[in-house]
């Protein structure tokens, strides 16, 4: 477990009170439901949401019939625009749900994967040092899985060390999704880089804001990436992605250290 820490511990009234679920999903019908299922049990989680990313199977009439909100891309547009497009519904429910002279108080953001199926409980560990104000970011440390995969450790190692050079925190697992992210943090790691690349540059973005981040053990199984070419594919664009946020988040540091390239530019896909 590690934790960096530069920023006072916020006060009870501005830590959240409550967490919302964010799931993004990809054709996760024989995983979705379990995973809905389980998260319903975390303590404070009142909202499950659940965003359909273009599946071509019955992901969201599945994760609907297990109890969650579904929110429907036509089509795919990757993980990092999942993740924004569930917990914006969030943020726009909490403003028409708020008096209209109140700030509203805005929940927690739980990001799960949707492949953890009846682990997703053990991610409940992730929300309490967001819920004590303790923490602005925790991110899971996730067991060897019983399944191994067939990486290489080139994605890994990749966003390890750009994590490290550019914002000097040692991250165990780096590329690891299950998170829980206070408003603040979540103001902070925005707009998300896009597609696999969220991870890496929000960890980078939400140390370097001086929030405080936290990994915390949760144990937790998925389905892990093989060896096949659909898995070496994936490998592939979860390097272009991260290799891409690194640079553009290397290209803004220098820029702010007095040199201006030209091109610097981001979009969430
Ligand atoms: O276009 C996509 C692709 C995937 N997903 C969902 O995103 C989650 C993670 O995808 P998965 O294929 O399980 O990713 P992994 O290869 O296991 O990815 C690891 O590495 C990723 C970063 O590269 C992290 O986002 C993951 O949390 C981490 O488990 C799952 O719920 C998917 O259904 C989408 O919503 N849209
Ligand atoms: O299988 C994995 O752990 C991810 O796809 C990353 O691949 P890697 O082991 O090549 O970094």
């Amino acid at each position: 477990m590690s934790e960096q820490s530069n920023t006072p511990v916020p006060s009870s009234e501005t830590a959240p009170r409550a967490i919302a679920a964010v799931i993004p999903a990809m054709d996760e019908a024989d995983r979705i439901a379990a995973t809905v299922r389980s998260a319903k049990q975390i303590p404070g989680v009142d909202i499950i949401m659940v965003v359909d990313d273009g599946s071509s199977d019955d992901t969201g009439v599945r994760a609907r019939r297990a109890g969650a909100e579904v929110v429907t891309h036509r089509k795919n547009k990757g993980k990092a625009a999942a993740m924004m497009t569930g917990a914006f519904a969030i943020r726009n429910r909490e403003i028409s749900d708020s008096d209209p002279n109140q700030r509203p108080n805005h929940r927690a953001l739980l990001f799960i994967d949707g492949d953890l199926e009846d682990s997703a409980l053990n991610t409940a560990p992730l929300a309490a040092p967001v819920l004590a104000g303790e923490a602005d970011m925790t991110i899971a440390i996730l067991p060897a899985q019983k399944r191994k995969g067939g990486g290489f450790g080139f994605v890994v190692g990749l966003a390890k060390k750009g994590i490290a050079e550019l914002s000097g925190f040692d991250a165990t697992q780096p590329l690891s999704g299950m998170r829980c992210l206070s408003r603040e943090a979540f103001d902070t790691a925005l707009p998300f880089a896009a597609g696999w690349g969220v991870e890496t540059a929000m960890t980078i973005d939400v140390v370097n804001a001086g929030l405080r981040v936290e990994e915390v053990e949760c144990d937790l199984h998925h389905r892990v990436t093989g060896k096949d070419l659909n898995a070496q594919l994936h490998r592939a664009a979860q390097y272009r992605d991260v290799a891409r946020a690194i640079l553009v988040r290397r290209l803004r540091a220098k820029k702010q250290n007095g040199t201006s390239p030209s091109t610097e530019k981001e979009t969430t896909q």
